[in-house]
């Protein structure tokens, strides 16, 4: 990985050179300006942002975007599907201000592409993220490129859509206009065609509505946020801010729950935005805070950021969310439990940001318990509800493995395993694994007993510097140290190329947990191996396991039903959120418990998208709360 905060220390020296020398071409740009109508929320009168080391200079001149007219050339060539809805009902009745909903791509954004400006062109000063792509493909992986990539693997996935006026999906990129830079930058990522959450869940959010999306780890989720979020902000005003203030508008906030996923949405929402006059910074905790701070000042269209950070900023007022037209929570589940929520209610609900309804919300995750829906709904305005294969159910991708192992026997086990990967003629360089431990002090010590065996390994958990966290990433990355023993730090939304295997050397307290570990392999239309190792310490994981195993189609062994059946049969397993009937794909507003009487979680739509459910329950099981081993986490 390559923005680091060290890295970004060298990149930012190089930028700030380029920046005078585009300064006269930004100037030319800001006389055409040609932005679209802004969105509904009030927003503050603020001066043209003028770039830190012009602001001693003559001032620049800076016109006020122009507003376009409504309907413009882009809302023309959208599908009326994707226009904006007509109707609806807020959560308390009365009419939906819809046409005053930032983001509203069919009715409002009708701004020209590529006129970008205002201060924020940078086109020609950006570093290229490309090249990384490059760099990284190295010789140990050579013939593993992405060509493999098999999409039609999830061609027959069921999906399910629920909320008013669903926006009907779209089979290629070309259907949406996302902008020629967008487009452009797809092409460049090599993306052919848009994966299934991508086909149903970027035109809900190019026509401006609120989305919890569901869908399987490895299948796209990051591209299907950042797309409308690049190409709505390309569609609307340039940021602006405020003369001789400090503080930074950004008007997307992304927030996930580790810095290194962090770092890698920013990586990504680099490549979709590059030279389309976007900017996107990253802030995360465990690194110094001033070189996050240089890179905010230097101008802010999409803050990526890891909650803790975020408060930080918001309390030195050096970052304002009075602007966020766009807020998206990757592993949203995640971010609503137990250990995150207040924090993510404090960034939410009592700073700055605008109310839901006055900005657009998307949540993603792979997994979503019922109780987690329903806390969500909270943020959310007259949303979609999507999911795209079942609700935290794991791809068929993943070869699942459970092998019944001792404690004691467990470090012999996985010898035995990594002995057998190297026979079978896969070099160790070219198939990853990575290695799941309960504890920070488990991994260190496995770590160290791994290299003494002549394993190359290294680790990842929250006692290691943000340093060593980046180094180890990078260091497994690039086939240097194949094995990566890590905490739960790693489990979500890691997009590590190669992983082969997956090993639960602690099997995690949570299906869900599983889930997101299980889903570092298997990505992108691959297919990857899962091995866990289980023993009566796991007995409460048995009967949710083996269902889980059962529905992706996976031999579950007999030993794992027997001790599934002794759960059901004995009462326990309260710990474990889907005891009880199947899981599929549900919006928690369409439980009967939450219609009766609660008609305001939904307005009355309908809107199945296709979906060829079973009518299987949903979460049968108990409230979500324990947070489970939260030791691991940042
Ligand atoms: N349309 C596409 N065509 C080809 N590859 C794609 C496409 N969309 C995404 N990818 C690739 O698929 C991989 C997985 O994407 P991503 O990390 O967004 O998955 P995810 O659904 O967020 O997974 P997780 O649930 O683990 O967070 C990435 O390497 C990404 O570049």
């Amino acid at each position: 990985m390559r923005t680091s905060w060290a890295d970004s220390v060298a990149n930012a020296e190089n930028s700030a050179f380029a920046t005078g020398a585009s300064a006269s071409t930004n100037n030319a740009a800001n006389t055409n300006t040609s932005a679209a109508v802004v969105a509904a929320a009030p927003r503050p009168d603020r001066a043209a942002y003028v770039p830190p080391h012009l602001r001693n200079r003559a001032p620049a001149v800076v016109e006020a975007p122009v507003p376009s007219p409504i309907n413009g050339p882009s809302a023309a060539k959208l599908p009326s599907g994707l226009r904006a809805p007509s109707g609806g009902t807020r959560p308390g009745g009365g009419p939906v201000r819809d046409m005053g909903r930032p983001g509203f791509g069919g009715s409002r954004g009708g701004g020209s592409w590529g006129s970008r400006s205002g201060g924020w062109d940078r086109r020609e000063r950006e570093v290229n993220p490309f090249t990384n792509d490059e760099e990284t493909t190295d010789a140990a992986f050579d013939g593993q490129e992405n060509t493999g990539i098999n999409f039609d693997a999830y061609e027959d996935i069921p999906v399910e859509t629920s909320g008013e006026n669903v926006p009907p999906p779209v089979s290629t990129f070309a259907e949406i206009d996302l902008g020629d830079a967008v487009n452009e930058n797809i092409r460049r990522c090599k993306y052919v065609k848009p994966t299934p959450v991508q086909r149903h869940a970027i035109p809900i959010l190019v026509a401006g509505r609120d989305l919890m999306a569901c869908a399987q780890t490895g299948s796209g989720k990051t591209a299907a946020f950042c797309f409308p979020i690049i190409s709505g902000i390309m569609r609307g005003p340039p940021s602006h801010r405020q003369r001789g203030s400090r503080t930074v508008y950004p008007s997307a906030l992304i927030l996930s729950p580790t810095r290194e996923l962090s770092i890698q949405i920013h990586e990504e929402a680099r490549k979709f935005s590059y030279q389309a006059g976007v900017r996107v910074v990253v802030a995360y905790g465990g690194a110094p805070i001033n070189q996050q701070l240089r890179e905010l000042e230097r101008g802010v269209d999409i803050l990526v950021a890891t909650p803790g950070r975020l408060v930080d900023l918001l309390e030195r007022a050096r970052v304002s969310l009075q602007n966020i037209r766009y807020l998206a929570l990757d592993e949203a589940d995640r971010m609503l439990d137990m250990g995150f929520e207040p924090q993510i209610r404090k960034i939410v609900e009592q700073m700055d940001m605008p109310t839901r309804g006055q900005r657009q919300t998307m949540l993603f995750s792979a997994t979503f318990p019922r109780e987690i829906q329903r806390l969500a709904s909270d943020f959310l305005f007259n949303y979609i509800f999507l999911a795209v294969g079942r609700v935290g159910s794991s791809t068929d991708l993943i070869v699942q493995r459970v092998e019944f192992v001792l404690e004691s026997d467990k470090r012999s086990h996985l010898m035995d395993l990594l002995h057998a990967q190297r026979v079978n003629g896969t070099s160790a360089k070219q198939a990853l694994t990575l290695v799941f431990v309960e504890t920070k002090k488990g991994a260190d010590s496995l770590e160290h007993w791994l290299c003494m065996n002549g394993f190359p390994a290294t680790t990842i958990h929250g006692d290691r510097t943000q340093q060593e966290r980046e180094q180890a990433l990078r260091s497994f990355k690039s086939g240097a140290t194949p094995i990566l023993v890590a905490t739960d730090v790693a489990a979500r939304g890691l997009d590590i190329p190669h992983v082969a295997h997956v090993v639960n050397f602690d099997l995690p307290n949570d299906i869900d947990d599983y889930v997101h570990r299980i889903g570092r392999t298997g990505r992108a239309g691959k297919s990857g191996l899962a091995t866990a190792f289980f023993n009566e310490n796991n007995s409460s994981l048995s009967r949710s396991l083996a269902e889980l195993m059962q529905e992706a189609n996976q031999e579950v062994p007999q030993w794992l039903s027997r001790y599934a059946a002794a759960r059901s049969h004995g009462g326990g397993g309260g710990r474990n959120r889907r005891s009880g009937p199947r899981f599929g794909g549900r919006d928690f507003r369409r439980d009967s418990s939450n219609r009766s009487g609660a008609g305001d979680y939904f307005g009355g739509g309908s809107g199945y998208g296709g979906g060829a459910y079973g009518a299987s329950p949903g979460y049968g099981g108990g409230a979500y709360g324990n947070p489970g081993l939260t030791s691991a986490w940042d």
